[in-house]
């Protein structure tokens, strides 16, 4: 009873904060709104090929059992070359405008943006880094803590491309790369013929699955799938952090079953991992 009681506590407590805590953030854009998985750019590149969103995340959403991830905010780091238009990239994404100039990152900015999936409030962060030299060591300073790395090469300039390895490098010292989310993008696509796309793309792709990434090519000038490419890094994010909540919380019941077997006599006949070090 007592129990019952304190979970309840804790619920209303995590509901009370979550009030408090989306009322300081902006509301979700109406066209900000995912309730179906978005497709994949290449199938020979993606991070996973299926139609749908997870079955397991799809019926935790409709039971909103997706605990701390409606309130959470997810970092995603956008990382490349001087130059191969990450700004640009995040800039038409969020506010639908497109510099010709180019006007170098110092540092880091960000923005942040709200999306809702399958009817769950889902937050991305999104850190605009430097590419040039004599800004890395302050951007690399943000790396930590990404659940997405966005590295971004210039579809008309190959070498950018080649650097994209030292780029995932540099993220990775500052992040757990078995769940890290990764993406290659390439940009300007509007410069590209269709006969030179086609032959950096190969050289993408292939660079991509090494990587283990999702690669997409895209536009900030024209648009070409900016926005399909962040409803795809929304989704995917989303999907990855309630399966990860799901994960937790399915160990913390197995945790909690472990505590309960721990006041009966017969704890060692059962669990072999479980006997003291005197007895193996
Ligand atoms: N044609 C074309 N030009 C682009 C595109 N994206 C970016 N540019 C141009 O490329 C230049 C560099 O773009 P930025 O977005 O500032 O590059 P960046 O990667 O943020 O550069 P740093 O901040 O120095 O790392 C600018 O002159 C942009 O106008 C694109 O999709 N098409
Ligand atoms: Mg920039």
């Amino acid at each position: 009873m007592a129990v019952m009681e304190q979970v309840c506590k804790a619920r209303e407590i995590t509901s009370v904060l979550r009030v408090s805590i989306m009322s300081v953030l902006p509301p979700v854009r109406n066209d900000r709104i995912i309730s179906q998985l978005p497709k994949c750019f290449s199938k020979g590149a993606a991070l996973h090929t299926e139609n749908g969103f997870n079955t397991k995340v799809k019926t935790a959403c409709q039971e909103q059992r997706t605990g701390t991830v409606g309130f959470k905010i997810s970092k995603v780091i956008v990382v490349g070359d001087l130059a191969v238009g990450k700004t640009c990239l995040i800039n038409r994404f969020c506010k639908d405008v497109f510099d010709k100039n180019y006007k170098a990152t110092i540092g880091v900015d960000f923005e942040m943006e709200r999306f809702e999936v399958l009817g769950v409030p889902f937050s991305l962060q999104l850190w605009d880094t430097a590419g040039q030299e004599r800004f890395k060591c302050i951007a690399s300073t943000y790396y930590r803590g990404a659940q997405a790395v966005i590295i971004v090469f210039d579809l008309t300039d190959v070498a950018s491309l080649q650097h994209t390895r030292q780029w995932l490098e540099d993220a990775m010292k500052e992040n757990d790369p078995t769940s890290v989310l990764l993406f290659l993008v390439g940009t300007k696509k509007d410069l590209s013929s269709s006969a030179q796309y086609s032959l950096i793309e190969q050289d993408a792709i292939k660079v991509a699955q090494e990587m283990k990434a999702e690669y997409w090519a895209v536009s900030a000038l024209s648009g070409e799938n900016v926005r399909e490419f962040f409803f795809r890094v929304a989704s995917l994010t989303f999907e990855a952090s309630v399966l990860a909540e799901l994960e937790k919380s399915s160990s913390r019941s197995i945790g909690d079953v472990v505590k309960i077997s721990n006041t009966t006599s017969n704890l060692y006949a059962t669990s072999k991992k479980k006997q003291p070090s005197c007895c193996q």
